[in-house]
């Protein structure tokens, strides 16, 4: 067991309100998984995140990486927003050379060859010069995992990464991180309220349901690589999510072109 969540409630007060946006959380979750955490707006997919992130504390229970309790964020792990987070005024090479400036022991020289071996991975290797404001939305997000990839991290955060991209990039960004960490073997946990988006992509589903946010189940996506999002399987699996969130369609959704 590489993450450990054990018994994690978190409440919070609005408004002189006792809230509670996760109620009796149990996950173990082994390294180099990809697990997505999915369920409608908040049901505390982004709480948990952040609690296994370091970014906040549960009110009570545990969660504990490689047998540490998690007190704060580790500069081990990264995490990836749907905003990108690029800074304007760096050209795209120096954006992703970012996650490598606080590692003094790099010579510069060494700094620029690695931040090129993640551009090329991400297919943005003839855009080092370009400024982020030129590329697509979809063009930055690549620059931004590639930036994530530099740190070389032990788990990579992602918090609906490609909410602001349209769907035909987005399926593109879902195949690009699906090759990545074949390649690079990461512990990934990526949060979506999108099902397609969540069985195309994990090892294991956590689906959650709000008021209070739970765990409602934890599907194992056994389909394999190269997942087909129109075979019989693919739908079953939906099928049952949908059940889960009690809003079953009982047709097959359309593919049209
Ligand atoms: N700092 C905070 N103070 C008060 N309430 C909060 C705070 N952070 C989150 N919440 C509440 O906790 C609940 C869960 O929020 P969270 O952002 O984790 O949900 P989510 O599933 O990620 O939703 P979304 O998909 O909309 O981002 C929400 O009702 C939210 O209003």
């Amino acid at each position: 067991m590489y993450i450990n969540i054990s018994n994690v409630n978190k409440q919070f007060t609005h408004k002189g309100k006792l809230f509670t946006a996760l109620n009796n959380v149990n996950l173990t979750i082994e390294k180099g998984e990809f697990i997505c955490l999915l369920g409608p707006s908040g049901c505390g997919k982004s709480t948990l995140l952040n609690a296994i992130a370091g970014f906040d504390h549960p009110t009570s229970g545990s969660i504990t990486i490689d047998g540490k309790e998690v007190t704060k964020p580790s500069t081990r792990n990264v995490t990836i927003f749907q905003n990108y987070g690029l800074l304007p005024w760096r050209n795209v090479l120096k954006n992703v050379e970012l996650a490598l400036e606080s590692n003094k022991a790099l010579k510069s020289g060494e700094r620029t060859e690695i931040a090129r071996k993640y551009l090329d991975l991400v297919g943005l290797g003839n855009f080092a010069d370009a400024s982020p404001h030129q590329l697509s939305g979809g063009m930055q997000q690549r620059v931004s995992i590639a930036r994530a990839l530099t740190a070389n991290p032990d788990i990579i955060f992602m918090d609906e990464p490609f909410g602001a991209l349209d769907a035909i990039t987005r399926m593109k960004l879902q195949d690009d991180i699906l090759s990545i960490q074949k390649k690079e073997k990461k512990t990934i946990i990526f949060v979506t309220h999108d099902i397609d988006e969540a069985v195309y992509l994990a090892d294991r589903v956590v689906v959650m349901t709000p008021n209070p946010g739970m765990v409602k189940k934890v599907l194992t996506i056994n389909l394999g690589p190269g997942r087909d999002r129109t075979s019989d399987d693919f739908q079953k699996i939906r099928n049952i999510i949908f059940e889960t969130f009690n809003m079953k369609h009982s047709y097959p959704i359309e593919y049209s072109i």
